[in-house]
């Protein structure tokens, strides 16, 4: 059956579920559209249980510590609770039927199936066709980026989603590519027993933030057993009924009984009909300006707008769509201190602009940096305590436009750098105040005292 809305959201990930949930409340007349699952890539594949394998993962490298600190323990790792935990609380055995009431309690129309935009204001699901007074929602996210690496094509690889729904840790795994995914999942699984391999084609992991976490985790995970190959791309592929022969392009090979393709992400604008709304569907990302408005009568929130693919993103920019659609004004979008956790052990977390980024912008740059280990916490905490904190000043506005907490609860620290970078706090005034004796955000005030010039 045909339909009339004020505005149809395409895409129910935490940016969809967000905006459509809003403007219904707000009494909006609001269809929400989706394929899969509401709650998308990060209830059911991605942030949610990626991060309960983690805190497991976490729990086994803590208990591996305490010889040499508090005694002894026996550590037999199951990957059991997981499945349970992963598949039971969290994902509900990947379903949203618990969710459907939730949202639809919201007050929007759930249409399930995949949508297309077919013309103005107008979408077509199965043929039903959606019409919108107001305009439309892009949220559609984004799936796996799979390289185009010959025999790669056709043979049982996983990309995350298979990963989280693993019934078992397999023996052995090699991982393509070194971004937060990869370096997530390669530790989880090395913790729990499996033989891993990391490859990443860029000279180091994590190669958006600062080289010295790229450094820091090849190091951590080197001393955990992970096999590290960096600045390296894979040429070939062979899967028989062993596992994976993974062939480098320096003739070396990898063996793994699984591969876990975690090498970015893409969008496919042209299969949501992008090109009928106005827009260029041969771009990588929808571009949107401060209000989320990507064409007349049309939004984009999340990963499609390629503004940073977290969910905090998506849910900010969901807040701003949904203010703009209501009329209701307020500060359009600010990407200065968009903040980024991969919850690696150690935790690597940064906000705005690294060194590099910052020289880039003609920004006269100095440099504060701090040893989380050698600080007064990181020294007590022992076992596990490697990290450190980097400051990037503007230093002619003597401001931070740029910071990296990496440690033990580096996410946690990130906060207060979060607060000084996003309102521009002189670093003058953050040198004159205290920090807590012995945290572990205290290095921030280390990083502080080595800024070059500081008085
Ligand atoms: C393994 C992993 C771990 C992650 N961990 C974190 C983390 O710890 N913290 C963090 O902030 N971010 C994390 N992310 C990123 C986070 O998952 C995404 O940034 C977030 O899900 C983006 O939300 P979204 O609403 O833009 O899109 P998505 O969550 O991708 O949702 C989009 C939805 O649109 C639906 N859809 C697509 N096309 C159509 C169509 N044509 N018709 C109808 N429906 C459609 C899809 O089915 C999907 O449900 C992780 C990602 C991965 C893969
Ligand atoms: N904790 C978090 O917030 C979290 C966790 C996971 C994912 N995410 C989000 O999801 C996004 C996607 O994560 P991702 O790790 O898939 O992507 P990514 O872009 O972060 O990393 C992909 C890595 O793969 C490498 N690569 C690409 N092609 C390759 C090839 N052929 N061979 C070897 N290496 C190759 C790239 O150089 C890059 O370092 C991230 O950008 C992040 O925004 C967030």
């Amino acid at each position: 059956m045909d339909g009339m809305y004020d505005v149809v959201v395409l895409g129910l990930g935490p940016g969809g579920e967000d905006v459509a949930g809003r403007l219904a409340e707000a009494g909006l007349n609001v269809a929400g559209v989706e394929a899969g699952l509401i709650g998308g890539e990060c209830a059911y594949w991605g942030c949610v249980p990626s991060k309960m394998m983690v805190r497991a993962a976490g729990l086994l490298a803590e208990a591996r510590r305490v010889p040499g600190m508090a005694g002894a323990v026996r550590v037999s790792p199951k990957w059991a609770p997981v499945v349970d935990r992963i598949s039971g609380e969290a994902t509900d055995g990947w379903s949203d039927d618990a969710k459907v009431e939730q949202f639809e309690s919201r007050g929007v129309h759930l249409v399930r199936g995949r949508g297309r935009i077919t013309g103005p204001r107008e979408v077509t699901v199965d043929g039903r066709v959606l019409r919108a007074r107001r305009g439309i929602v892009l949220a559609t996210g984004t799936s796996p980026a799979v390289p185009p690496i010959d025999g790669l094509e056709g043979t049982p690889y996983w990309t995350n989603r298979d990963a989280v729904a693993a019934p078992h840790a397999p023996e052995s795994l090699i991982v393509l590519g070194g971004g937060a995914v990869g370096c997530e999942l390669a530790q989880v699984f090395a913790r729990f027993g499996t033989r891993v391999s990391v490859v990443e084609a860029a000279d180091r992991l994590l190669a958006q933030e600062e080289p010295e976490a790229g450094v820091l985790l090849a190091r951590v995970f080197a001393g955990e057993g992970l096999e590290t190959h960096v600045g390296v791309a894979a040429e070939r592929v062979r899967h028989d009924g062993d596992g994976f022969t993974l062939t480098l392009e320096d003739g070396r090979a990898l063996r793994a009984a699984r591969l876990l393709v975690a090498t970015g992400r893409r969008t496919d604008l042209a299969a949501i009909g992008a090109g009928d709304a106005g827009l260029d569907e041969s771009a990588r990302f929808v571009s949107v300006d401060g209000r989320m408005r990507a064409a007349d009568g049309v939004w984009a929130v999340g990963d499609v707008t390629g503004r940073g693919a977290y969910t905090h993103v998506a849910v900010y920019q969901g807040r701003i769509a949904a203010r703009d659609i209501l009329g209701e004004g307020g500060p359009p979008a600010d990407y200065r201190a968009v903040p980024r956790v991969t919850f690696t052990d150690p935790e690597v977390a940064s906000v705005g602009l690294t060194e590099r980024e910052a020289r880039e912008a003609g920004l006269d740059v100095r440099v504060g940096f701090a040893s989380v280990s050698e600080s007064a916490r990181g020294w007590i905490h022992g076992a596990g305590h490697e990290g450190f904190v980097k400051l990037v000043e503007d230093a002619r506005r003597g401001v931070l436009v740029g910071a990296t907490s990496a440690g033990p609860a580096g996410g946690e620290v990130l906060g207060a750098l979060v607060v000084a970078v996003q309102n521009e706090i002189p670093t003058t005034r953050l040198r004159h105040m205290m920090y807590a004796y012995p945290t572990f955000h205290r290095a921030i005030e280390d990083a502080l005292e080595t800024l070059d010039g500081q008085t």
